[in-house]
């Protein structure tokens, strides 16, 4: 029997970044692409248009409940901000709020179509619960800190990683995967980097942690070392083509090498480290040396929102502010590192319109007045277009929003529930 879904009417992004006029054939069972082109019939359908077909955004590096800290702390580096700040109210997170933070988080992403992210946090299986039941696709971690913690509790926050990963891999329905999440280089011990890699690889489990992010990562790890921190994390095996780190910002050539080298993917995060002035990752560089670079929004309390096209957008903009040069990180680039890129560093397959893959697929609505005229479909994603141009967004085969309205989420109650979540946090936290 077959159950299909025909996304027709519109316009389709292929991964050349070529567009052209075709419908999408979905298998709502398989949840894979079954054609692209002028398909009749279908079982069901959803109408594009006027509309773009793009593969669904990848938010390749989040901290999602952290949404429940929007605006709670701006205008700070990011040492004092986690410190001062974030870390204390982080302390005062229950399972509840965790959920309630992350349902927020998902609905976001599902009205901006993004269909697949990863996280670093805590209290995973709230965020396994949630991700069920949106009907999005993750790759998700337990974050590990194990400075200012004695012996015993850093140990067991990295078995509590390897755990989470463990259990949770292939989770809803196979769309949950997991990795191991240390915070970086320099919030985890050497001794349990070592230790712990060590036992994620015998289990293939990959790794995802924030490198270079700021110069104050990078001197002590010089100091200390003596090399270049993606050296010293090559050198604990923390590097190979399954694993990906996040921020790149402070990266020289050796270590661009290093990355293209073993296959490490960079997921780029470009309006938390504008807002956290902590610096511009050298994309082009990154691009050229054939480094598979994604995209990711960070924490909603470092960018202030999910919005994937913003991303694409700040991407674009810091690329060229950074190096002096208009033709750097150009409108395809961005588009790529946000769809293939991103899918490319999280293992999913998907971020690719074409027969066989995964369909995680946003509907653009094109018929807009910031959307007009539409001399280059590409050039709008990057440069115009805005989460709220999003129609349909699917996943998995899965239909997630129909012309605007959510269909795995009552919006308005997640939205007083997180709300109310954050607002009792944020007492508690003082
Ligand atoms: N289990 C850990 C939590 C680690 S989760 C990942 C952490 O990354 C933090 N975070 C968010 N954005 C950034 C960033 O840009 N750089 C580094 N850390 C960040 C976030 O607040 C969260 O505490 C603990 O006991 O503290
Ligand atoms: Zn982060």
């Amino acid at each position: 029997m077959t159950d299909t879904l025909r996304i027709g009417g519109g316009h389709v992004l292929r991964p050349d970044m070529s567009v052209e006029e075709a419908d999408v054939l979905v298998d709502r069972v398989s949840g894979e692409i079954l054609e692209v082109g002028d398909v009749p019939g279908g079982d069901a359908t959803l109408d594009a248009s006027g509309g773009l077909v793009m593969p669904g955004l990848v938010n390749a590096h989040t901290h999602t409940a952290m949404t429940l800290l929007r605006g709670y702390a701006d205008d700070k580096p990011l040492e004092t901000w986690l410190r001062e700040d974030i870390w204390p109210a982080e302390g005062e997170l229950t399972p509840e709020d965790v959920r309630a933070g992350t349902d927020l988080a998902l609905l976001e992403m599902i009205e901006s179509g993004t269909t697949g992210f990863a996280d670093m946090y805590f209290h995973m299986p709230e965020v396994v619960d949630a991700v069920d039941e949106a009907g999005l696709r993750a790759r998700i971690g337990h974050g590990v800190v194990t400075v200012g913690k004695d012996e015993d509790e850093a140990r067991a926050d990295n078995e509590e990683s390897l755990e989470v990963a463990r259990e949770y891999d292939g989770a809803a329905e196979g769309r949950v995967s997991t990795a191991y999440t240390p915070h970086s280089l320099t919030t985890v011990g050497e001794e349990f980097l070592v230790e712990f890699t060590e036992e994620a690889r015998d289990e293939g489990i990959p790794l995802h942690f924030h490198a270079n992010e700021t110069e104050d990562e990078v001197d002590p790890i010089l100091a200390q070392e003596d090399q270049r921190p993606l050296a010293y994390a090559d050198d604990l095996g923390m590097l190979t083509d399954e694993d990906w780190v996040a921020h790149g910002v402070h990266v020289d050539d050796t270590e661009i090498d290093l990355l293209a080298e073993r296959g490490t993917a960079v997921v780029h995060c470009p309006a938390s480290n504008m807002k956290l002035a902590s610096g511009a990752a050298p994309v082009q560089d990154l691009l050229d040396a054939g480094v598979t670079v994604g995209l990711g929004t960070d924490g909603a309390a470092s960018n202030n929102d999910l919005d994937m096209f913003d991303e694409m957008r700040d991407a674009a903009m810091l690329g060229k502010l950074s190096t002096g040069d208009a033709s750097a990180v150009p409108a395809e680039a961005v588009v790529e590192m946000a769809t293939a890129g991103s899918a490319d560093a999280l293992g999913f397959d998907a971020g690719r319109i074409e027969e066989g893959r995964k369909a995680d697929l946003a509907v653009v609505d094109f018929e807009t007045a910031r959307l007009t005229p539409v001399h280059d479909y590409v050039s709008h994603l990057a440069y115009a277009a805005s989460g709220a141009d999003v129609r349909h967004t699917v996943c998995d085969g899965q239909v997630l929003m129909r012309d605007g309205e959510v269909q795995t989420l009552d919006a308005e109650a997640v939205r007083e529930r997180a709300a109310d979540h954050a607002e009792r946090v944020t007492e508690r936290a003082g």
